[in-house]
Parts: C-alpha cells; structure tokens; sequence
C-alpha cells in the first residue's frame, strides 16, 4: 500500500476516460487527472441492489425516510435525487414535507413516530431546517439504529472509538473514491481544509484509522489560521471541506497532488465548489466540478440504510442468523 507520493497521479488507469471533457479550459498546458465519482457509486449502489433483493426475497422491503421542513428549492431538488434512487434500488421512500413554520415540537413528532415504526429501517433530517429550528436536537431525536447520516453523537462516537456503526456518507464516499481510483492513501501527507462535522473533522478521523485504504497523517486545518496554505501546499492528498467557493487555488496545491472537492456551497440551486477549477493546472488528480464527491455521497447514504435495514431484520428474527424466516 505504499507507493511513491506522485505515482499515482502520472500513472492514469483506464477509469479516466480520454473523452471526459476537461472543464479547465483553453491552455493545452498539463491538466490533471479526473477522478469521477459516478463510478464509485455504480460499483456501491449494484452492491446495495444486491443486498436489497436478498431482503425483498425475504419479504422484507427495506425503507428510507426523509423529512423535509420548508420550501428551499436545492433541498427539495437533493430530496426529489434521493427519492429516485431509492426507487431504482427497490427501497421504499416515505416522506414528511413539514411547512417552513414548523415548531420543533412538530419536526420531534414527526421524527418519533418514523422511530417508531418497524418498517422504517432509515431516516434522514434534510439539512439546513429553517433558522428557528435546532438541527441538533432534532438529530439526536433520531434513533442512532436508523440513522443513515451517521452524524448521530452516538455514531459520531463509535467512529472517533473505532467501533462499528454507520459511517458519514461524505468521508465515508471519499475514502471509497480514492480506493476506486487506486490513489493510495496509507502513509501519505493527507490535509483538510475545514474542520466541520459532516465533512472535515470526521474525515479526519476515517483516513486516519488503521485500515489498509485509510492509515494516511492527516492534518486538519481551517480558514481561521492565518497560513493555512502552508499546510495545504504539503498534501499529498488535499480536501477541501471549507464550503468557501473557490477557496482552493493553484497556489495552495502542491504539483502533482491529488486534490478532492469535497465542500461545496449553494447558491439556489448551483453548485458553488471551494477548489477553483484552475487547480487542474498543478493537481495530478482531481474531482471533476460535477460527478465527482456528490454522488459516492448519496451511495454512501443507501449503503447505510441497506446495512440498517439488515440490522433490523437480524434482531427482529431473534438469533441475528440472516438465513432464518422466508
Ligand atoms: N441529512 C442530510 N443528509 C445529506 O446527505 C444531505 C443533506 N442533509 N442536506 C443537503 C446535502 C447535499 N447533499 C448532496 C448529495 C449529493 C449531491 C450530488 O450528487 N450532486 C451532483 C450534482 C448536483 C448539482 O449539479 O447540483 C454532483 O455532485 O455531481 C449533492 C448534494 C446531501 N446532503
């Protein structure tokens, strides 16, 4: 698992089709590698389907809840994304649209009674809930067997312990992006911009697990430091998980680096990346603009459920043998 640092960038396998049209535009100089996302979650997503016939055949059909509160357009879009892949992969999908004046009294209701119900096997909160609402507390409402975030402090928990349980689906789909593209990350300089709790600060505890596709030296630091470039320039690996568009700069990329876009703002509905699409430039790999972490995201997030799902039917079946009942 270990190679030279920049082997990997130079040596393009054939995931990385010639006819992906690079988005840096113009100048024919050197333009890095792209390390597409949609194959990643292919593979994850034909494996998942393959979990769930296992468990339809066994009369169970397994289901992902959603609650949405308000009318934000990109949520409304990321939920309707959600829906239809549930819905290829055989999961049921029911949905809680509450109205942007919701109390949190009505979102905890809402959460207690999809808590409660056996064939609920996953349950997600959209994230942002209006201004006047406690994501936090709604989170921890959640029941930590059903939650396909993995963002509940319980799960949050077991990841920084090392113990099993539902990962975060961002982290969790980027370590699963670099292992697909064969960049190895056991040993290397790995530096994330952004130390925030869906993306940054527990990527940093997956990648520095002892796992033979994690195990890297992983820095964390944030926007706050003065000269965070000092730190992103040393990467082997950066991330950017600061959610500050076009935060990411040549400048900051060490030549040959593997760069990965993992933050992202919205503005309405368009993706507004931190790593400015001249990086291509310098990186020896990268993220394409779209089709790159979005979609292990949402893998990740069904890869989830599919284990929740098992779970429950396991524990519902008494000795936890997945080939008893039929
Ligand atoms: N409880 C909760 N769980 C989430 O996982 C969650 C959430 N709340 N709130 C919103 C964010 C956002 N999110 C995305 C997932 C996939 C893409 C994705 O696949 N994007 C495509 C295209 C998107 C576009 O073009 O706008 C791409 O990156 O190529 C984007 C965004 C999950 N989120």
């Amino acid at each position: 698992m270990s190679q030279p640092p920049h082997g990997d960038a130079a040596s393009a396998p054939a995931s990385s089709s010639p006819s992906d049209p690079s988005e840096a535009s113009g100048d024919a100089a050197a333009t890095a590698r792209l390390l597409p996302g949609g194959p990643v979650a292919e593979r994850i997503l034909a494996e998942v389907a393959e979990r769930v016939a296992a468990l339809i055949r066994r009369g169970v059909t397994p289901a992902l809840a959603t609650v949405l509160v308000g009318d934000d357009d990109a949520s409304a879009g990321y939920i309707r994304i959600k829906q239809r892949q549930a819905a290829e992969l055989g999961f049921a999908s029911p949905h809680a649209h509450l109205p942007a004046d919701a109390t949190q009294a009505d979102l905890h209701a809402v959460i207690e009674s999809f808590n409660a119900d056996p064939a609920v096997h996953g349950l997600l909160v959209q994230y942002p809930v209006p201004a006047h609402l406690d994501y936090d507390r709604a989170l921890m409402a959640v029941d930590p067997d059903k939650d396909v975030d993995g963002m509940h402090p319980l799960n949050m928990g077991r990841l920084a312990l090392g113990l099993p349980g539902p990962l975060p689906c961002t982290p969790a789909g980027i370590e699963e992006l670099l292992a697909h593209h064969g960049i190895p990350v056991s040993g290397r300089e790995v530096v994330i911009l952004g130390r925030g709790a869906t993306l940054g600060r527990p990527l940093a505890i997956l990648l520095g697990q002892k796992r033979p596709t994690a195990n890297a030296a992983v820095t964390v630091v944030h926007t706050g430091v003065p000269d965070w470039p000092r730190y992103t320039r040393r990467a082997d690996i950066l991330v950017a998980a600061a959610g500050v568009p076009g935060i990411i700069r040549p400048e900051h990329v060490k030549p040959g680096a593997v760069v990965i876009g993992g933050g992202v703002r919205y503005a309405g509905r368009r993706l507004l990346p931190d790593v400015d699409e001249s990086c291509a430039r310098v990186a020896g790999a990268i993220t394409p603009r779209v089709g790159g972490v979005g979609p292990t995201t949402v893998a990740m997030l069904f890869r989830n459920a599919v284990a929740a799902a098992e779970r429950a039917t396991a524990a519902a079946n008494g000795s936890g043998d997945p080939t008893v009942s039929g």
